[in-house]
């Protein structure tokens, strides 16, 4: 056990980061006399790049490698981490990260996009690293239990977020490919035995390359395979093209290149070079001289071609310009820049994505700034039948009603790199025609598929312990709950069958008496749960990873507008808890419009329910007193920020932004302090506290909301000023005394 209860608050990217300047004072100085340490750990994208070139920096420049602390924590009891989003990299973010840090001094060497020199693999080994989701499959040593607080359904249904209409004659829609993709062509197994599993291509030749050496399996261990044909690709994303211009719909892409972070930039390449063909075939010289990458979005090229001469490069974007004539309209992620779906790989992420468009009468934004229907290209058809359901439910019934609605708690399979998402260290992008095998240590092939050049094989793999695991929370947030709960999987599809097996095994070591427990399809589980979330029932998701990702951002956008208030816990499997704040992401337009109108309308709504799961945890793991006293006050405040409603505003000009919200947090906790009657030392010290914040409200929310409306210098992106930005965020003196005070 560590010396003193620790919490670990861990410091971020974009919003959540900004947001946490404002509010982790307010927390170290609330449990500063309770004995708790509040630490901080920075698993920022620049702190881990910083990270992992001690070698080329100044000692004074140095960081250590938090995210390595921290993953070992993961494994012990007494872990208590407080995991807010961070950036989970696409190359061109990971290059613009690097270009800032490098400005402010950091001799970091360039990302080597073709790395020749034993220097140039080796940084690009130690970017690889970092690039992508790099830092949640390394802390989460548990399954996933995320749902909608009480408090946060009861605020929803009282005051209901706008939800665009639907009609049964919406156009819009989901293509994939339902052949020659990942799911069709997948292959799993259980081991029996633990073994080690060499992954080999095998050329035409009968020549072996081999692709990852060393795989160790444990019994029990799932193992699947599977590849996603290039060609059926290419010719898939042709006519879905055509379709969209067909049928005068949006054509748009929803992927996730950060998570799948091999296989999706690859797809998205595709998708780039399908779309623009013409364009790519005739000024194919001058864009391999300047060494464009696709997989890094059309942005890629829109970048490079900024140094050519002007002629040429007038001709490059004439010839852009008659591909968006010819071509179908396209979504944009930012029609007064020019920024379409197809720019950034990490701009359009699914999960997020495809909910938005969904609360959002099913439309995209097109060039002009305007709404319209889209056709979402979702290539692989593993889970895109799920989307499919939720459209084609809201054509027929219309949109859902928050004021009505049930909800969809989630208890998803995430403990060691479960399943797709742990994936990236065995994908492959063929380079001939020839096998990809799998073989075990006696030199059996236990899988095998025949490929082509371009294809993308991966393989998958799931332990047996995060398996029992997840049965057991599930059976769990099932009676707890009183809600039927249904496992997403599919016996038709391989490693579904397998999991099913595991499933309906670990079942039998628990009491699931009087339970409603089901297994159903990902398409049919999802009409079913829509059925009943229409007519106010709830239902428990028990999930995979991918399915727990887009499920609890999915429902939550739906049921209460976004996933920002969304409790989000892992148990950690050896007793530790991790508390992920929200389900979202790090909201990078929250920055900019930050940095435009120094306002934040970043929700920390997470964060609150987060840290009080947190204190609950400590109280049980440490048996404090004072961190249950902590825990239910706070709870108390969290429950009194929703009755007042004191989230942020939207918009400048409409009232308090993220930092006035947390002030309000401050107030009413302080206030739940001050009326409890369990901790006497607690009562005393925050009586005057609660006091004084309230006497001063209205001067501090003048002085929160004087500074909105004109630019907020953080001297940074990626690596912020740490004076520059706390100062913007912390703004009101008279809030700042009074915490000093206590
Ligand atoms: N756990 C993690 O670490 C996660 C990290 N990410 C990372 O975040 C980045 C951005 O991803 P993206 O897919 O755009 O998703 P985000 O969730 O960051 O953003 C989508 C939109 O959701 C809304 N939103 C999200 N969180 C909040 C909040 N707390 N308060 C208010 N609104 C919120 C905002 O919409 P609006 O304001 O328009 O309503 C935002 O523009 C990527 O790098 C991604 O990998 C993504 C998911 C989880
Ligand atoms: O780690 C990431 O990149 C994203 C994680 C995510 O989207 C989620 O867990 O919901
Ligand atoms: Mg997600």
């Amino acid at each position: 056990m560590a010396e003193a209860p620790t919490i670990i608050y861990t410091k971020t990217d974009e919003a959540p980061a900004l947001a946490t300047y404002s509010f982790l004072p307010i927390v170290q100085a609330f449990t500063k006399h309770s004995g708790i340490a509040v630490e901080t750990r920075d698993i920022s994208l620049a702190g881990r790049i910083i990270a992992h070139f001690p070698e080329v920096l100044t000692p004074e420049q140095r960081i250590g490698d938090a995210l390595a602390e921290l993953g070992a924590l993961t494994l012990e009891p007494e872990a208590n981490i407080i995991k807010l989003p961070n950036i989970s990299a696409s190359v061109p973010q990971l290059k613009a990260a690097i270009a800032e840090l490098q400005k402010k001094g950091y001799t970091l060497p360039d990302y080597p996009d073709a790395p020749s020199t034993d220097a140039e693999k080796k940084a690009r080994a130690a970017y690889d690293k970092v690039k992508g989701s790099a830092v949640n499959p390394v802390l989460r040593e548990g399954n996933s239990d995320r749902r909608a607080p009480k408090a946060v359904k009861d605020y929803a249904r009282k005051h209901p977020h706008s939800m665009g209409a639907w009609s049964a004659d919406s156009q819009t829609r989901v293509g994939t490919m339902g052949r020659d993709d990942f799911f069709s062509n997948e292959k799993s197994l259980t081991v029996s035995a633990a073994t080690e599993v060499k992954i080999e291509f095998v050329g035409a030749d009968g020549q072996a390359t081999v692709l990852k050496e060393k795989t160790p399996l444990k019994a029990g261990e799932i193992l699947d395979a599977t590849v996603l044909r290039k060609k059926a690709l290419v010719a898939f994303l042709e006519t879905q093209i055509a379709e969209a211009k067909k049928t005068g719909v949006l054509f748009s892409v929803h992927l996730k290149a950060t998570m799948m972070k091999v296989s999706d930039p690859i797809i998205f390449g595709h998708v780039v070079k399908t779309f623009f063909k013409d364009l790519i075939t005739k000024h194919s010289a001058v864009l391999k001289e300047l060494g464009v990458d696709f997989n890094n979005g059309f942005g890629d090229l829109v970048a490079k071609i900024q140094n050519l001469p002007a002629d040429k490069k007038a001709a490059i974007e004439a010839d852009i310009q008659a591909v968006y004539a010819n071509g179908p309209a396209i979504a944009m992620v930012n029609s007064d820049k020019g920024i379409t779906n197809l720019h950034v790989p990490s701009d359009v992420i699914v999960d997020a994505s495809m909910p938005a468009m969904i609360r959002d009468s099913g439309k995209m934004w097109n060039a002009k700034g305007e709404r319209q229907d889209a056709l979402a290209v979702i290539p692989d058809s593993s889970y895109a039948g799920v989307y499919e359901a939720v459209i084609e439910f809201c054509k027929k019934h219309g949109a859902f009603d928050p004021r009505t609605m049930g909800t969809v708690p989630n208890v998803g399979l995430m403990a060691q790199a479960a399943e797709e998402y742990g994936s990236h260290n065995k994908t492959f992008e063929i380079p001939a025609a020839g096998t990809v095998r799998v073989t075990d240590a006696s030199g059996a092939v236990l899988l095998e598929h025949a490929v082509e050049p371009g294809d993308i094989w991966r393989a998958c793999q799931t332990k047996d312990a995060p398996v029992r695991d997840w049965v057991k929370l599930a059976v769990h947030r099932a009676r707890a709950a009183h809600t039927p709960a249904v496992f997403w999987l599919d016996e038709k599809r391989a490693h579904d069958a397998q999991i099913i097996a595991k499933v309906n095994t670990y079942l039998k070591h628990h009491d699931t008496g009087g339970l409603d427990i089901r297994i159903l399809a990902p398409a049919a589980a999802c009409e079913f749960t829509l059925e009943r979330l229409k007519d106010g029932q709830d239902t428990i998701s028990v999930t995979g990873n991918v399915l727990r990702d887009y499920l609890t951002d999915l429902f939550p956008i739906l049921e209460v507008g976004t996933s920002a208030k969304m409790l989000s816990i892992v148990p950690l499997m050896n007793g530790g808890g991790l508390f992920e704040t929200g389900a979202g992401g790090s909201a990078p337009k929250h920055v900019q419009q930050f940095t435009e109108e120094n306002f934040l309308r970043w929700d920390s709504l997470g964060e609150f329910f987060a840290l009080a799961a947190s204190f609950e945890h400590l109280s049980e793991t440490f048996q404090i007193a004072k961190a249950k006293v902590l825990a239910d006050t706070l709870d108390e405040a969290n429950g009194k920020f929703l009755e007042n409603d004191k989230s942020p505003a939207r918009k400048v000009g409409a009232g308090i932004d993220n930092r006035g919200s947390h002030f309000y947090l401050a107030l009413y906790w302080a206030q739940a302090l001050a009326a409890q009657t369990k901790d006497a030392d607690l009562q005393r010290l925050f009586a005057p506290v609660a006091e004084k914040l309230a006497a001063n409200e209205s001067k501090i929310v003048s002085e929160l909301i004087a500074v909105q409306g004109k630019p907020a210098d953080i001297g940074g992106y990626y690596k912020p000023d740490e004076a520059k930005t706390s100062a913007a965020m912390r703004p009101s003196a008279t809030l700042n005394a009074i915490l000093a005070g206590i």
